[in-house]
C-alpha cells in the first residue's frame, strides 16, 4: 500500500513552518508570558503527573503536532493494535502485549485463538508456581526451599524482569536473592555460580524463540553446572522455562510442565507483562505482579480513552518528534532520580532503538526524516558528576527526562529532600540557564575584580533553553512502574506511527546473530578463514592463539 513520507504531509511542513519562526524563543519568555504555564502544560494518568512545560513549544506548537498526530493515523493505528490486526507487517504478526495486562474477561479473538483465555490461564499458573516457590511449598534437590533464582536470559527476556526487580526491590520476597544472567561473556555466569548453591537455586531459562545463543549457552552450561553436583532426574525439581517453542525446550530438557507459555504476538521487548516476567512475580509475589499489570492497563485505557491533547504517551511522543524533526536533537538522556530505577535508561534503549532504529516505510520506501534519537543515561544524581556538564554547556542540546518519586521507601532523614531538589534544580538550571548579567552580579558580590570578571563571564554564563520534561510518580509501586513502562512503550509506538515505520521488527539484530557464527567457526578452527580485512584477520588470529594457549 503506498505510503506518504513524514516530509510529503501538509501537518509536517506547517510544523516546519512554525518552527523556522519560533526556534529562536527562549523558554524564560515563554514561562514570563504565561503564569498558568504549568497549569496548562501538564497532564496527569495512571498515578503518573508528566510537566511538559520545559520544552520549546507553546499553543500553536502543540495544535500543529496534534493536527501531525491525526493527519499521521495515531488513532486508528491506535484501533488496530489493540483489536490485533497484524500491524507487525513484516513478519505478519499481531501485537498484542496490551491484551497481557487487560483484566480477565476481554473478548479478543485472533487467528481463531481467545487471546485473553489464553493469557489468564498461563497467569493462572505463574500463580501457583509462585506460591508454591515462596511459600517454601516448592523444594529444591535436598528439600530445601528456593533461596536463589537465576534468570537466564537476554534483550526483552532479561532488560524488563531485571530492570522490575530492581526496581520493586523493597516488595521482594526476603528470602530469594535475584540474579540475572544474560552475556554470552562467561564471566557473567560464572560470577552467579559462584554464589548460589546447587540445593537451593531455580534457573529460569528464558527465552521466546528458545534459540538465541546468549541463552543457550548459558543455559547449557548452568545445566553442566548442575548436573556435575546433582542427578539429572533432580532437573525438574530446579529449571523452567520461559518460551514459545515447546519443541526447543523438550530437546534442552526441561520438563514441558515446568514450562510457562508465550505467543508469537508478543514482541521480546514488550514481554515482560507475560511468563517472561516469572522472575518478578516469585520476587514481588503474585498479587504485586498483578498490580504491574493493573498499572499498565491503567495507562493502556489512558491512551485509548482520553482526548489526544490530554494523551500523555501523546503528548510525550509529539514532544519528541518536535525534537527530534525539528530541532534535529540526536539522543535523550534519562534521567531517573531513584537510585531503584537504575536499570530504566538501559530497559528504554532496547524499547526505543530495538523498535523505532528503522529508516524504511512500509512501503519500503526511506523514511526521509531522522527516526529514533539515541537512548542513554544514568540516574540522579550521579549523572549529574560525570556527564551533566556537557548536557549544560555542550554544543549539542539533549533533551531529557526526569524521572522523580515523591515519597521515598527509606528512612534516612534529609536524603530524599536533597534527591528532589537536584532534580527540580536542573531541569530548572537547563531551561533558565545563567545569564551574563546575572554571572557578573554573583562574581562582584564575591569582590572578584573586573578583568578577571570580564575574563571568566563566557565559560560561566549558560544560555539554557535546554528543553526537559518532568514525570512525577507518587512513589515507587508496582502499578505506578507498570503506568511508568507503558507510557513509554505506547510513546514508542506513536513515533513510530509518525515515522511510517514498523516498531515490531528488528532486523538488524538478526543480522548481528548471524554474522559472529562465521568468525566463531573460525576461531574453532572449523573453517577455511574468510577473507576479512586485514584488521578482522589479524584479530581473530590473536585471539585463536590465546584461545589454544588457554587450552593448553
Ligand atoms: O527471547 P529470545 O528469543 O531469546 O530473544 C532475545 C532478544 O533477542 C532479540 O530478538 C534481538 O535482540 C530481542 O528482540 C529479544 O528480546
Amino acid at each position: 500500500m503506498p505510503h506518504t513520507a513524514l516530509p510529503a504531509t501538509a501537518a509536517f511542513q506547517a510544523l516546519l513552518s512554525h518552527h523556522a519562526e519560533v526556534r529562536d524563543r527562549h523558554m524564560r519568555d515563554l514561562f514570563a508570558a504565561d503564569p498558568q504555564r504549568f497549569d496548562n502544560m501538564t497532564v496527569k494518568a495512571a498515578g503518573i503527573l508528566l510537566d511538559y512545560s520545559k520544552n520549546r513549544v507553546d499553543h500553536t506548537t502543540l495544535k500543529l503536532l496534534f493536527e501531525l498526530a491525526r493527519e499521521r493515523g495515531v488513532e486508528r493505528q491506535r484501533a488496530a493494535m489493540f483489536s490485533g490486526e497484524k500491524i507487525n507487517f513484516t513478519e505478519h504478526r499481531a501485537v498484542l502485549h496490551t491484551a497481557l495486562r487487560a483484566p480477565r474477561g476481554q473478548a479478543l479473538i485472533v487467528d481463531g485463538q481467545h487471546v485473553g483465555e489464553d493469557v489468564h490461564a498461563v497467569l493462572d499458573r505463574i500463580h501457583s508456581f509462585t506460591e508454591r516457590v515462596r511459600e517454601s511449598q516448592w523444594l529444591g534437590l535436598s528439600g530445601k526451599p528456593i533461596t536463589d533464582i537465576v534468570n537466564i536470559g537476554i534483550g526483552g527476556s532479561h532488560l524488563g524482569p531485571q530492570m522490575a526487580c530492581t526496581a520493586l526491590r523493597t516488595f521482594a520476597h526476603p528470602r530469594l536473592t535475584m540474579h540475572f544472567v544474560s552475556n554470552v561473556d562467561g564471566h557473567d555466569l560464572h560470577d552467579v555460580l559462584q554464589r548460589v548453591d546447587v540445593e537451593t537455586t531455580l534457573f529460569i531459562v528464558a527465552s521466546k524463540t528458545f534459540t538465541t545463543q546468549e541463552t543457550m549457552m548459558n543455559a547449557g552450561s548452568a545445566r553442566d553446572w548442575f548436573l556435575q553436583r546433582a542427578a539429572a532426574a533432580d532437573l525438574a525439581k530446579h529449571f523452567v522455562a520461559v518460551s514459545t517453542n515447546t519443541e526447543a525446550v523438550r530437546a534442552f530438557g526441561i520438563d514441558t510442565d515446568n514450562m510457562f507459555p508465550f505467543w508469537d504476538w508478543v514482541g521480546g521487548r514488550y514481554s515482560m507483562w507475560s511468563s517472561i516476567g516469572l522472575s518478578i512475580a516469585l520476587a514481588i509475589g503474585f498479587k504485586n505482579f498483578s498490580e504491574l499489570l493493573a498499572g499498565a492497563h491503567a495507562m493502556d485505557k489512558h491512551f485509548c480513552e482520553a482526548p489526544l491533547e490530554r494523551n500523555m504517551p501523546i503528548i510525550q511522543a509529539l514532544i519528541g518528534i518536535w525534537n527530534r524533526n525539528c530541532f534535529n536533537s540526536e539522543s535523550l538522556s534519562i534521567a531517573p532520580y531513584h537510585h531503584d530505577l537504575r536499570h530504566f535508561p538501559a530497559y528504554l534503549q532496547q524499547l526505543e532503538m530495538e523498535s523505532n532504529g528503522k529508516r524504511i516505510t512500509r512501503d519500503g520506501s526511506a523514511v526521509g526524516v531522522a527516526t529514533c534519537p539515541f537512548i542513554w543515561g544514568d540516574v540522579g544524581t550521579n549523572g549529574q558528576h560525570a556527564f551533566f556538564q556537557l548536557l549544560h554547556q555542550g554544543t549539542d542540546i539533549t533533551p531529557i527526562d526526569f524521572i522523580a518519586v515523591l515519597h521515598a521507601t527509606h528512612d534516612l532523614p534529609g536524603h530524599h529532600a536533597v534527591l528532589l531538589a537536584n532534580c527540580f534544580a536542573q531541569s530548572e538550571a537547563f531551561m533558565r540557564g545563567k545569564q551574563a548579567e546575572e554571572v557578573r552580579d554573583d562574581l562582584k558580590k564575591l569582590g572578584v575584580d573586573d578583568d578577571e570578571i570580564n575574563f571568566l563571564l563566557p565559560h560561566k554564563t549558560f544560555n539554557g533553553n535546554r528543553p526537559s520534561n518532568t514525570l512525577l510518580l507518587d512513589a515507587l509501586t508496582p502499578a505506578t512502574l507498570g503506568a511508568l513502562i507503558a507510557l513509554y512503550e505506547h510513546k514508542t509506538f506513536v513515533q513510530g506511527t509518525i515515522w511510517g515505520i514498523n516498531s515490531f521488527d528488528q532486523w538488524g539484530v538478526e543480522l548481528g546473530k548471524v554474522l559472529a557464527k562465521t568468525i566463531q567457526s573460525e576461531l574453532a578452527g572449523e573453517a577455511v578463514p574468510a577473507r576479512h580485512d586485514c584488521s578482522t584477520n589479524a584479530l581473530i588470529a590473536l585471539a585463536k592463539k590465546a584461545l589454544s594457549d588457554t587450552q593448553d
